[in-house]
């Protein structure tokens, strides 16, 4: 039998650990750390359809297929779940960790977002595969992670570098098949995990059929954000940092269902959403096309640092101008009724993670800023009355725009799923409780990724 190691805490510096000491006690601290390495215990799914009624549909559909893979597997029956508060939402448990599981004599090694995903309940893809001693279709192997990307792609040895098991899988293909072409021209199932660490089905299997024009792979609060926006007919929508699009492509199907007693189809609304790069805002187009809102969603290239017109570039300013997918300027002054701001971050919150590599002072100075200057653009973008989601870094940079924007304040969330803000961030009692935190393993962050949201108002 292999000796393997197994899936331990994220070690975080002295430094950083000190620093969050100062907003957990000690035990909140060590679940978060141990909650970082391993998967929630749900996967959530957002329905594509408009009307609520599908969700009972598409549960049967893809309980189907849930049933199919357990059986093929020899796993017990796994039940997906109606969430009971969001509307559009399904789940399904991921039970684990399998900890008796003995891993196999062959191994194969795979890279980090491979073993990341694996542990999210997908079976392995060809090209995830780094190195494996000779092996043939229908040997049993088991799968290590190489923890620090030293091992070379087509490896033959025993590879000796630190790695973790995350389960035993058969493969679907030889070594050969593997490493004769280029990852590039490899596509296809190369290992299936039947013994995985944590058990869950592998829905982005299931994506590539006809499901992928019904559900979309979300964690929870990012889908709590759509419904805490509440978009409303008429709106002029911005999402600033919209790549790949998951917000904005909700956001867009609830505009269309809150739209669908309204039947001047002019006045459905507009969602504007943006992001640095071509590539990024071609991902947006991609998703709003499978997720059937294209006729809501304009994507263009924009830096939403830089994202406020000059007065004379405002007198020849006209959306119906702009060219989908276009580098653009930006916007009028206080141009949106609701702005949705969800700015780059530490992604502290990633779970399962094998390692964190983020300074304090990322956490403390670089990010933050970052965000601030973001934020100062979407002040100066929403209309008076307006409303500004930030899932941002954290309560420091709310507390920081509640101070530096007379007029903003927050509001008490329509839905809360997450905990209160931290103690001692510059947030009030009362606005503590207005915003919504999740810290992975305590709590509201139990199932879910660390997230953080801020509903704002801009009174005048
Ligand atoms: C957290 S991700 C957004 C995820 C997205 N809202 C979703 O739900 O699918 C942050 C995004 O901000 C974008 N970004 C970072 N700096 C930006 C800037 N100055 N202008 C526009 N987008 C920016 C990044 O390219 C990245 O796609």
């Amino acid at each position: 039998m292999l000796k393997c190691n197994t899936l331990i805490p994220i070690n975080f510096s002295k430094e950083i650990n000190d620093y969050f000491l100062n907003y957990y006690t000690i035990n909140q601290w060590e679940e978060i750390c141990s909650s970082l390495s391993i998967p929630p215990c749900m996967t959530y799914i957002r329905i594509l359809s408009q009307n609520e009624n599908d969700r009972d549909n598409i549960s049967i559909i893809l309980q189907e297929i849930i049933n199919e893979q357990c059986k093929s597997k020899e796993w017990d029956d796994i039940k997906i779940i109606k969430h009971e508060i969001l509307p559009d939402v399904l789940y399904i448990p991921i039970y684990g960790p399998f900890n008796d599981i003995i891993p196999c004599n062959k191994e194969i090694i795979v890279d980090k977002s491979t073993g990341t995903s694996i542990l999210r309940g997908a079976d392995i893809f060809a090209p995830g595969v780094l190195a494996a001693r000779p092996v043939e279709v229908g040997e049993n192997v088991a799968v290590m992670v190489d923890i620090d990307g030293n091992c070379r792609r087509g490896y033959l040895k025993n590879y000796t570098g630190k790695k973790l098991f995350v389960g035993n899988g058969k493969m679907l293909m030889s070594r050969h098949e593997i490493f004769s072409s280029n990852p590039s021209e490899l596509s296809g199932i190369g290992v299936l995990m039947t013994q995985p660490l944590y058990r869950t089905p592998s829905i982005s299997t299931s994506l590539s059929s006809h499901l992928s024009s019904l559900i979309f792979l979300q964690n929870k609060p990012s889908i709590l954000v759509g419904h805490l926006l509440n978009p409303q007919p008429g709106d002029n929508i911005i999402d600033m940092c919209a790549s790949p699009g998951g917000k904005t492509t909700h956001i867009a199907s609830l505009l269309l269902r809150n739209s669908s007693c309204n039947s001047d189809k002019s006045s459905d609304g507009i969602i504007i959403a943006t992001d640095r790069s071509k590539q990024k805002v071609d991902k947006i187009n991609q998703n709003a096309v499978r997720c059937g809102v294209k006729r809501l969603v304009k994507s263009f290239v924009l830096d939403a640092t830089k994202s406020i017109l000059s007065d004379n570039e405002v007198i020849n300013f006209n959306l119906k101008d702009l060219k989908c997918g276009d580098q653009i300027k930006g916007f009028p002054k206080e141009f949106f009724d609701r702005i949705l701001l969800d700015p780059p971050c530490s992604n502290l919150g990633q779970r399962p993670n094998f390692s964190i590599n983020v300074k304090l002072s990322d956490i403390t100075i670089t990010i933050p800023d970052y965000q601030k200057k973001l934020f100062t653009s979407a002040y100066k973008l929403l209309k008076p009355n307006g409303v500004l989601f930030n899932p941002a870094e954290n309560e420091q940079v709310i507390s920081w725009a509640l101070k530096n924007f007379p007029g903003l304040s927050l509001i008490e969330p329509e839905i809360k799923l997450g905990d209160p803000g931290l103690v001692g961030t510059g947030l009030n009692e009362t606005q503590r409780f207005m915003v919504q935190r999740f810290d992975p393993g305590i709590n509201s962050g139990y199932d879910t990724i660390g997230f953080f949201i801020a509903k704002l108002k801009k009174i005048h």
